[in-house]
């Protein structure tokens, strides 16, 4: 298993009480699997990516990261002066040789070979998620974590970056976790689990084709 959650708990204050955010949540997800996160808006799904990718740290419970974590965000989050070619180079040591073809290299694998000198506003939405998806494999990630990459986009577009994600998750080998609120691509997951007021389950997992 590349990410191991057991039994987390995290909890926010909330004026005199607290919130429960995720209430002794388990989830392991191994190499080359990919797995939905669905779930009301307030169940915790942020927070569970959140605790997945180690940026808080839960009450109790263990999270455990086999390698290093790659993120992809909902809006792909790129920096607006920079070209596709640079905003994965920014996350390596900054330019050497090697880093260079290996930028080249992942931006071809996302189908973005034309587009290596564009800046954001020079590409569309679902080009800009596709720089952020290489742009997490730069650091060669065991875990991939991943928030809503379909909200901004239509449903073809949106369809061919969960195609690109498993793409990427079965020819890297990375443990995939997708939050998503969108249903229609689920068909490509390996398994769907969802969050209801803090807590996990994975109802629903069973119906599913695995692809
Ligand atoms: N910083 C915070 N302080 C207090 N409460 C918080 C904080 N962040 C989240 N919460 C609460 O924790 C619960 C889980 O929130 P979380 O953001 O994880 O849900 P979500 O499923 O990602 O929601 P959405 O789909 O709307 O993004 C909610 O009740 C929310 O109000």
């Amino acid at each position: 298993m590349s990410l191991h959650l057991d039994e987390v708990l995290l909890t926010y204050p909330d004026g005199d009480r607290r919130v429960t955010a995720l209430d002794r949540v388990s989830l392991h997800v191994a190499p080359g699997e990919f797995v939905a996160v669905t779930g009301p808006s307030g169940s915790g799904k942020s927070s569970l990516l959140a605790v997945a990718g180690k940026l808080i740290a839960p009450e109790a419970g263990s999270v455990r990261v086999t390698g290093t974590v790659g993120f992809v965000f909902q809006q792909a989050n790129l920096l607006p002066a920079l070209t596709a070619l640079d905003q994965l180079l920014l996350v390596g040591h900054i330019g050497g040789r090697q880093d260079r073809a290996r930028a080249q290299r992942l931006l071809a694998e996302v189908g973005l070979t034309e587009q290596v000198n564009r800046r954001p506003h020079q590409l569309s939405g679902g080009q800009r998620q596709r720089v952020g998806v290489a742009r997490a494999l730069m650091g060669e990630p065991s875990v991939l974590l991943v928030d809503e990459p379909t909200s901004a986009l239509d449903h073809e577009r949106g369809r061919a970056v969960v195609e690109l994600l498993r793409r990427v998750t079965d020819t890297h080998q990375v443990a995939t976790l997708v939050v998503t609120h969108d249903l229609a691509h689920l068909d490509l997951v390996d398994r769907t689990v969802t969050m209801l007021d803090g807590r996990l389950s994975a109802a629903g997992s069973a119906a599913l084709p695995r692809r």
